[in-house]
């Protein structure tokens, strides 16, 4: 049992790698309920204690019912992918309460009032386009939330490696909530007000962690993988501001931090989607025999339309776009943004 057993558990919401790797997180310091919609999964966990390649906590108790979840957790992590972000809370939603606090942790972009197959076939609005947090609250009636970002690769979470965090909220209580429960010596949290910020961070550094992975996919070096993670924070910037974001979220661990560590890693799926394509392999080929989630690929859909709404000068999010769904080259692509007449370093201070 945990230290502070006496008290309520706290629910995760998704049995996917981030879910499972932040369930055993919580585990340090609370009893942990963590909600599958898979009922053969749920039974598994609980017997076995196994899940993902990985050991639970004795801490973590595995359920199918989210009526049980809102009724016995106060505090809720939901980690699912954006795509089902909505239709998840759509469920959830009749079962919470004001009282209830949410701190998602998913990096993606729901749209609404356009076809989700197919995000970048219309004229994309800002109106079309929700954070998680704005799901949440349009959902339901829970008023305080939260999002959790920073450079958390999944796998080096649940083989104990350290790392740190963001929790944004513009409550105080939510980030004193979520430090409580998931600080620990694995794992630093710092907490911000700037929600937007860390939630716009989280999602666009995907589509910049494509692109360097078609840059390692192609054999090139660290020079230009550099330059595109400086040139894509720019980029990211400017959609953040564009966005009502302030500039200073992306500098900092949900920013700069996960941007380093998704844009650099062979074990972030998004570099590896991009590696895949670096090396030659159709967008097709890629979906068809890549399980795991690349929710840059997504976002990249959506980026795109919001640039042309938002008249952003955005290069790298225009090539990769063109790279990914219109089959343009890599290297006609890489020309272009050599050759594309950039004049300030550093444009958006
Ligand atoms: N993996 C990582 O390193 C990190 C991921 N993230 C973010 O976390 C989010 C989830 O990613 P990740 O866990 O890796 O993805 P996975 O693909 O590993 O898992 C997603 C999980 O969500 C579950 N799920 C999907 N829809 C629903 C629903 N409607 N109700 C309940 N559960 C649902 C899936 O269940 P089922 O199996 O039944 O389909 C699956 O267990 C993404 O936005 C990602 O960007 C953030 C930081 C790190
Ligand atoms: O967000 C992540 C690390 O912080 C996970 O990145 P991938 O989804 O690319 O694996």
């Amino acid at each position: 049992m945990s230290e502070t057993s006496g008290q309520r558990p706290v629910g995760v919401i998704g049995a996917g790698s981030f879910g499972t790797a932040i369930a055993n997180l919580l585990a340090y310091n609370a009893d942990v309920l963590l909600y599958s919609r898979n009922i053969e999964l749920v039974d598994t966990i609980n017997s076995t204690r196994e899940h993902l390649g990985i050991h639970l906590s004795a801490s973590v108790q595995a359920t199918n019912d989210l009526q049980q979840l809102a009724r016995e957790c106060n505090l809720l992590f939901p980690i699912v992918p954006s795509t089902n972000f909505r239709k998840m809370m759509h469920n959830l939603g009749p079962h919470l309460r004001p009282y209830h606090m949410l701190i998602h942790g998913t990096k993606g972009f729901d749209i609404r009032g356009i076809s989700d197959s197919n995000p970048g076939g219309g004229k994309l609005k800002r109106e079309n386009v929700s954070t998680m947090s704005e799901v949440i609250r349009q959902e339901s009636v829970v008023v305080r939330v939260g999002c959790l970002s920073g450079p958390n690769l999944a796998s080096e979470i649940m083989e104990g490696q350290p790392t740190a965090t963001l929790i944004a909220s513009p409550f105080d209580e939510v980030i004193h909530a979520g430090k409580m429960v998931l600080d620990s010596k694995h794992f630093h949290v710092f907490g911000s007000h700037e929600i937007l910020g860390a939630e716009l961070a989280g999602a666009l550094k995907n589509v910049i962690a494509l692109g360097s992975g078609i840059l390692k996919g192609k054999g090139l070096g660290k020079n230009l993988q550099a330059m595109l993670i400086t040139r894509g924070l720019t980029e990211m910037v400017h959609f953040g501001k564009a966005m009502g974001a302030s500039g200073s979220a992306f500098f900092g661990t949900a920013g700069i931090g996960d941007l380093v560590a998704t844009a650099t890693s062979k074990r972030s799926r998004n570099f590896t989607f991009g590696f895949r394509l670096g090396q030659g392999e159709s967008m097709e080929d890629i979906s068809d025999s890549m399980p795991e989630l690349a929710e840059g690929v997504r976002t990249l859909q959506i980026t795109r339309q919001l640039a042309d709404y938002y008249n952003l000068r955005v290069p790298i999010t225009e090539m990769l776009h063109r790279v990914v769904f219109e089959g343009f080259d890599i290297d006609r692509a890489l020309e272009y943004l050599m050759t594309y007449p950039y004049d300030v370093d550093v444009d958006f201070l």
